[in-house]
């Protein structure tokens, strides 16, 4: 079989991404299962490179397939502080990796973080890179999924997002019932297709405190998001649905099968309302494991779960182990996208 030919993008050249993507590169282990063309600035790579190698295992960006982007003389360049020049630079990495596996020259793209007030800053108007992909291709119906994979029991925790990078004050008003629909159908599809899960259990947040406690904590739920989950559990008579579950322990057994025994929770994917809901969880469990994934794409694409983190970059300490579940997943699931 052919290897997949991904690229992976630099992310914001002040942030941590290009030495994660160097950390990352040093793995001969990859070369097993995929191809890799970074995209990026290669001066940026090779002044990581020359900074940090005596404190850490880098490849030499000398060794790697690079996609140069340059930098442009009078762009302001410090490590650990975005700015304007940072975020055009990333959002021009992320728009070449687009352009070039639309054209048919990847087969999917893992992308390094990006600081979205840079992107503000650079005049990008988008709350992330997701939303700059689904435009891309034109897609309306595309959603954000969290996989991890635990070091500890094997266990796979998979969360979608039903809203994402909106303020906490427009979640009630933002999710609808075709909303729901839309996220859930997206999320059965891509446990199905690619997954290989036909049958799958999936639990879903309530949005209020005991989902609601009949009314006397929000009404969403007895307003619509009960009777919406009845109308999609008759849509979908093989795929069990369960919820609306209280928030707080929706994810207490998704704790025990991470860390002691996957038998503990029979659950395939986990819907949550809003972000800090699926992102608490995911995170507390899974930091280092957790891949961002893009669903209802054309092609693949996946990021590690982790942001810039300004306050580390060039210090040589930043871990690539989320960047690698993501180079390492998206190999996977290159084979299953038609
Ligand atoms: N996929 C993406 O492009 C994402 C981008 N972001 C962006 O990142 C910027 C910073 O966001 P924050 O909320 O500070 O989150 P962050 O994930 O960058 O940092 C949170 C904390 O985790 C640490 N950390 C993060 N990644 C690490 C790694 N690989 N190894 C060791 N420690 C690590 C940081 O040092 C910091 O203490 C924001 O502008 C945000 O928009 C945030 C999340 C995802
Ligand atoms: N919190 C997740 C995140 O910020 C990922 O955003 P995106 O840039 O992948 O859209």
């Amino acid at each position: 079989m052919t290897q997949p030919h991904l690229t992976l993008t630099l992310g914001d050249p002040a942030g941590i991404g290009p030495e994660i993507v160097l950390k990352a590169l040093a793995d001969e282990r990859l070369k097993d299962y995929c191809q890799i063309t970074v995209i990026g600035s290669r001066s940026v790579l090779e002044s990581t490179y020359q900074q940090l190698h005596s404190l850490t295992e880098l490849v030499s960006p000398d060794q790697i397939s690079i996609w140069d982007v340059p930098l442009s003389a009078k762009d302001d360049l410090k490590t650990g502080m975005g700015n304007a020049a940072t975020g055009k630079a990333s959002f021009a990495y992320l728009n070449t990796a687009i352009e070039q596996t639309i054209a048919g020259n990847f087969d999917g793209i893992v992308t390094s973080p990006i600081a979205k007030s840079c992107w503000q800053l650079a005049g990008h108007d988008y709350p992330g890179q997701t939303e700059v992909l689904a435009q891309a291709t034109d897609r309306d119906q595309f959603g954000m999924l969290f996989v991890a994979r635990s070091p500890h029991t094997g266990w796979t925790l998979r969360t979608l997002l039903a809203t994402t990078h909106i303020p906490l004050q427009q979640v009630s008003q933002t999710l609808t019932p075709a909303l729901m629909t839309q996220k859930l159908d997206l999320l059965i599809e891509t446990l199905q297709e690619n997954f290989d899960i036909k049958q799958p259990q999936i639990a879903i947040a309530g949005l209020n405190p005991h989902s609601g406690e009949n009314g006397q904590f929000g009404t969403e739920e007895q307003d619509w998001l009960f009777s919406w989950l009845e109308q999609a559990q008759t849509t979908y008579p093989d795929v069990k649905l369960i919820g609306l579950v209280p928030p707080d322990t929706l994810w207490v057994k998704a704790g025990l099968a991470w860390f002691q025994d996957q038998s503990q929770s029979p659950i395939d994917a986990y819907l949550a309302l809003y972000h800090d809901q699926g992102l608490i969880p995911v995170k507390l469990m899974a930091f280092d494991q957790a891949i961002n994934t893009t669903i209802g794409l054309p092609f693949i694409r996946t990021s590690p779960d982790h942001g810039t983190a300004f306050d580390i970059a060039g210090k040589g300490i930043a871990r690539c182990d989320s960047l690698k579940a993501a180079i390492e997943l998206a190999a996977q699931l290159t084979g299953t996208k038609s």
